[in-house]
């Protein structure tokens, strides 16, 4: 389980986060969401342990995050975070293998079968024919899935994804969370994900966490969560809500100050 008690966090005299508390299950998918600037990062990096609150504690599994030994928390924790790969110099297959690390001893040998589990996150990202291509040749997106790999090697039981749909086309995109959701099912992984598109969000996650104003806006299932209400109070955005055709989660449709007519579309 994972428990944020009273956790506050300011940055350079800004108070980005003010005395929030919220607990997380085990095997389940949250969605971080809220406006740009709202803490969203911070608040996965005090999950982690890389930053430390201003007050406040976070829990994993009973014990203060701080008290984890950073190799020990790499063995069940990782994190997909913005720009997280080597910037130049390794292949593909290098870069998904020091996924490995947290299981390797000070001489880089590891007892296990290292290779196959670097061979299934290569082929569950469709990266096997890139495997020797060098990263600094690659796309973003192809980056991005490389990224995702190095995290799958790493056999985590909670996994953290900053905005891990950055650079990826809608294909690509759905590849990725499906791929996400299944270990999450098949695997019993928690995922807690940063998402700034509210309808993969709410199509993806058991449960949505609605950052704002330095507190929690809402935090629920996304029947509850996603209202065209709290999209205007949170976003300042205009939205029709409706009910996915096939799943019945709810789904944003966006509304603009202008007329159909302006937009050139054709007005009723
Ligand atoms: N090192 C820093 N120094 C000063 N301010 C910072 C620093 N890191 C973050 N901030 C500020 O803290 C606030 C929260 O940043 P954070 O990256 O957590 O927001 P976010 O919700 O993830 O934003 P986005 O949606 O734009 O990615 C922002 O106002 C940001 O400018």
């Amino acid at each position: 389980m994972i428990e944020a008690r009273r956790l506050s966090k300011r940055i350079a005299d800004k108070q980005i986060l003010r005395e929030i508390s919220f607990t997380m299950q085990e095997g389940r998918m949250y969605g971080i969401i809220g406006p740009n600037g709202v803490g969203k990062s911070t608040l996965l990096q005090l999950l982690t342990g890389m930053e430390p609150p201003t007050a406040g504690d976070v829990l994993l599994r009973d014990r203060v995050v701080g008290a984890y030994k950073r190799k020990d928390l790499a063995k069940w924790v990782a994190v997909l975070q913005q720009g997280g790969l080597p910037a130049v110099g390794f292949t593909v297959r290098e870069v998904v293998t020091m996924g490995r690390f947290p299981y390797q001893n000070w001489l880089g040998e590891e007892t296990s079968g290292s290779g196959e589990v670097v061979d299934d996150a290569l082929g569950s990202m469709g990266l096997l024919e890139l495997q020797h291509r060098r990263i600094d040749q690659l796309s973003g997106g192809e980056r991005q899935r490389v990224a995702l790999a190095k995290v799958m090697a790493q056999e985590p039981e909670l996994l953290l994804l900053d905005e891990p749909t950055t650079y990826l086309d809608i294909g690509y995109q759905v590849q990725l969370l499906d791929t996400v959701k299944k270990w999450q099912r098949e695997r019993g992984l928690t995922v807690i994900a940063v998402l700034h598109d509210l309808n993969l969000a709410a199509h993806y996650c058991d449960e949505l966490l609605v950052l704002h104003d330095g507190g929690i806006e809402a935090y629920g299932p996304p029947s509850e969560v996603i209202r065209p209400e709290l999209i205007q109070t949170v976003f300042g955005a205009r939205a029709i809500v409706l009910p996915h055709p096939d799943t019945g989660v709810p789904q944003i449709l966006l509304q603009s100050g202008v007329q159909p007519g302006e937009l050139g579309c054709r007005g009723e």
